[in-house]
């Protein structure tokens, strides 16, 4: 496709007014599904990302990492198990998370941003007490529900220049380690930083009326709504705890949640810097 001059001065100066808009906001990215499995798209949200923060936007980059952990369990013969979108996570599972999200999935993406030219700090839920979580009612094993989470950690790397990388394990009150949904962890995040938007990116183009047909996209949703489309019967796996989440952070808060698709190069900066913006917005 040839783009003329005129047009890309269209799509620079249509940008200019979310610049002002963004500078000195802060901004929760959820990264995760099948978009962190392709090296291309990997190396495109890290460039976004980098962007974003040269814009002045306090940029926070919450990690899953599913297929990985799938994949490890797989490797020493565990099957995985999920639970409305959850991971029942016993034992030896919470010590495979955390290895894979803590230690693998984490380093890599530190290591890819800083390499596009960013200035990235990993840390987990461990990493002074940002997480702390207590056992889920629901027994899922160890899986957790967030209790506190100690914001400042996150302030003091932004305001030293920073792009914070998290991952979900969060410490118990009792030196147990608890699993947690990235989408879940990224939306209290969102919600205890102020946050003027949380992005999750995932591997659908958003939230799809038949969840087998892209051409029924929703492309905006009130939170109030939420329930009554449960009802229906549209929304379920992983795009569950995705919705409640983006519910509860406009709830707590947030301007705007977005399900966006990772699958497309650069669907961050479509989202933050055009008028159309991109998937499902929540408000
Ligand atoms: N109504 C729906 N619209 C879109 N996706 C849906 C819907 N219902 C279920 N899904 C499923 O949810 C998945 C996204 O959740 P998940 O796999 O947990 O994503 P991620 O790994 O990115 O967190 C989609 O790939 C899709 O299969
Ligand atoms: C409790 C729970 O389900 N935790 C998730 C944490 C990782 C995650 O959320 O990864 P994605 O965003 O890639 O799905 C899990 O164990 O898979």
């Amino acid at each position: 496709m040839q783009v003329s001059n005129s047009e890309r001065a269209n799509i620079l100066v249509q940008a200019l007014p979310y610049i002002k808009k963004y500078a000195g906001a802060t901004v929760v990215v959820k990264y995760g599904g099948n978009a962190m499995l392709d090296d291309e798209l990997k190396s495109a949200v890290m460039s976004d990302i980098v962007l974003m923060q040269l814009v002045g936007i306090n940029v926070v980059l919450v990690h899953g990492g599913g297929p990985e952990i799938n994949a490890m369990l797989k490797r020493i013969g565990k099957e995985s198990k999920f639970i409305g979108g959850m991971r029942y996570t016993d034992e030896e599972t919470i010590g495979i998370v955390q290895q894979v999200l803590a230690g693998k999935v984490n380093k890599d993406l530190v290591q890819l941003l800083e390499d596009a030219g960013g200035r990235a700090i990993g840390l987990c839920g461990l990493d002074g007490s940002l997480l702390k979580a207590d056992r889920l009612e629901e027994d899922l094993g160890f899986v957790g529900e967030i209790r506190e989470v100690n914001v400042d950690i996150l302030r003091d790397a932004a305001q030293n220049g920073y792009i914070p990388i998290v991952s979900t394990v969060a410490a118990g009150y009792h030196g147990e380690v608890y699993n947690i949904n990235a989408d879940i962890a990224a939306a209290r995040i969102a919600a205890e930083l102020g946050a003027m938007k949380l992005i999750l990116m995932t591997d659908v183009c958003g939230l799809l009326r038949n969840k087998d047909d892209e051409n029924t996209l929703i492309p905006v949703v009130n939170v109030s709504d939420v329930r009554r489309l449960k009802k229906e019967g549209v929304i379920n796996g992983g795009m569950i705890p995705k919705i409640d989440c983006c519910v509860d952070a406009v709830r707590r808060g947030v301007n705007r949640a977005h399900i966006i698709d990772g699958r497309i190069a650069h669907s961050i900066l479509v989202e933050l810097f055009t008028d159309e913006g991109i998937g499902t917005m929540f408000y």
